[in-house]
């Protein structure tokens, strides 16, 4: 294995990719690492140090302060000194001088020919070790340095939640997001569990997702249990959306944002004579809607559409719907465990920006549902801007809607609105509500 085929040498390949052309984290990491022959453990450690230098950027930048004098050119160089300080702080198991080693080949290995990177490197990594951590005196500035979050965004939620509240929910997302799987309505729960008990994968249940196994390990998706559609890989908060309508069997569904899909199989997975239509903007996107109907063998109740939510009144007539998804594209300020890069990229501007749409997708598909028919609202965002917000503005231009209560999972929400933030699971943060259109 050459230096950058090592666990590091991966991990820093993909953080490139990252801090440099802005790529996604989940689909750098993946396509760095597909066709690699790592260990398990290997991949765990180009895993960890992958995500952990990611979420904690701002904190690792903050400890590079006045120990670099010149400037870093080479491409490799921030990433490798990011990594190795989040290596030395957080990593208790791996000790100092392995981290000086290894840094020391990587800069080696992704250096120019004749570069002295490596002496810069092991410089600066030698006087950060005899320096240790620094942190801001204004709280803050402290508390946004110290977990990671831009300033913007520890104002944000200290305002909606508290300081207490705020610490807390920081605290728990920078912990690593759970492997959460949905097992198939369609599938014998009980077999399912059993199975994946046998292989290894230690299930638990989740405290509010009846339909959830979480894992305590990776790599469900190379199992035939999955390939053959017993179960589907979702966080348990996102399984419940589904849930909070109240399905006959036999009724016409749109999922009016629906790729990649998950939520469509599910929709799909209660319907007898009944079929879900799978809009998505993006028309490239329903393949994989395409592709996951017929993994979880429900591709016959699914019909799959490219086109913009907010025209959908051309492509269908008022009242084809009994029942209405909109799961809107949203910040994803839910999924900071699991994307942790979305912490750097949204603004304060794009909460309003994305309430603009939402509502207009919600107002555009309202004439689409039958009198009595249910519409449920959905976000992985946390956000007042993106749930709260949108549902009351909808609610003032559209009087024949009404909010109604809904059990979902083992969740009940008397006022039809449900918010989880990720700290009182340990899953995603999502909000949901659930409409009525009066008869
Ligand atoms: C939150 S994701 C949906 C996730 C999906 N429901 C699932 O559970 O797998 C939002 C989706 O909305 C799509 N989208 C964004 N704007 C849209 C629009 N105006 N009309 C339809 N789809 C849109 C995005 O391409 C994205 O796939």
């Amino acid at each position: 294995m050459s230096v950058k085929t090592s666990a590091r040498g991966l991990a820093l390949t993909a953080l490139m990719r990252v801090f440099k052309q802005q790529s996604y984290s989940n689909i750098s990491l993946n396509h760095v690492l597909a066709d690699q022959q790592l260990t398990p453990a290997d991949r765990n450690l180009a895993t960890q140090i992958f995500y952990g230098t990611i979420q904690r950027k701002l904190f690792l930048e903050y400890q590079l302060k006045g120990l670099v004098r010149t400037k870093l050119r080479e491409p490799y160089l921030e990433p490798l000194l990011l990594m190795s300080i989040y290596q030395l702080v957080f990593l208790d198991k791996i000790p100092d001088r392995a981290v000086l080693d290894e840094a020391n080949k990587l800069a080696k290995a992704f250096g120019r020919p004749k570069s002295s990177g490596f002496r810069l490197v092991n410089g600066i990594l030698r006087a950060f070790i005899r320096r240790q951590t620094q942190l801001p005196k204004e709280d803050l500035a402290k508390l946004s340095v110290q977990e990671s979050f831009p300033q913007w965004l520890v104002s944000y939620f200290i305002k909606n939640w508290g300081l207490k509240r705020t610490e807390q929910m920081l605290a728990s997302l920078n912990q690593p997001a759970k492997n959460s799987t949905r097992i198939s309505g369609l599938a014998k729960f009980d077999s399912v569990w059993q199975s994946l008990v046998q292989s290894g994968f230690s299930p638990a249940r989740s405290a509010l997702n009846p339909q959830a196994a979480i894992l305590a390990k990776g790599g469900i998706s190379n199992t035939p249990m999955f390939k053959e559609g017993q179960l589907t890989i979702q966080d348990e908060a996102a399984g419940l959306v589904v849930e909070a309508f109240d399905f006959a069997g036999d009724e016409q569904v749109l999922d009016a944002c629906s790729a990649p899909g998950g939520k469509t199989v599910q929709i799909a997975e209660h319907l007898t004579k009944g079929k879900v239509t799978a809009l998505d903007i993006h028309a490239k996107k329903l393949a994989l809607v395409e592709q996951n109907a017929k993994r979880m063998g429900v591709a016959d109740k699914v019909a799959v559409k490219a086109c913009d939510a907010r025209q959908a009144g051309t492509f269908f007539s008022d009242q084809s719907f009994a029942k209405i998804l909109v799961d809107a594209p949203c910040s994803g300020l839910g999924l900071l465990r699991r994307k942790p890069e979305i912490r750097y990229t949204k603004q304060l501007a794009d909460l309003r920006n994305l309430q603009r749409i939402q509502l207009q997708i919600l107002d555009q598909v309202s004439f689409l549902l039958k009198p009595t028919g249910e519409l449920v609202y959905s976000t992985c965002s946390i956000s007042v801007e993106e749930n709260e917000e949108v549902i009351d503005q909808f609610l003032k231009t559209h009087a024949d809607f009404e909010l109604v209560p809904f059990t979902a999972g083992n969740l009940t929400s008397d006022s039809g609105m449900l918010k989880i933030l990720p700290d009182t699971y340990g899953s995603d943060g999502f909000f949901i509500a659930k409409l009525r259109l009066r008869g």
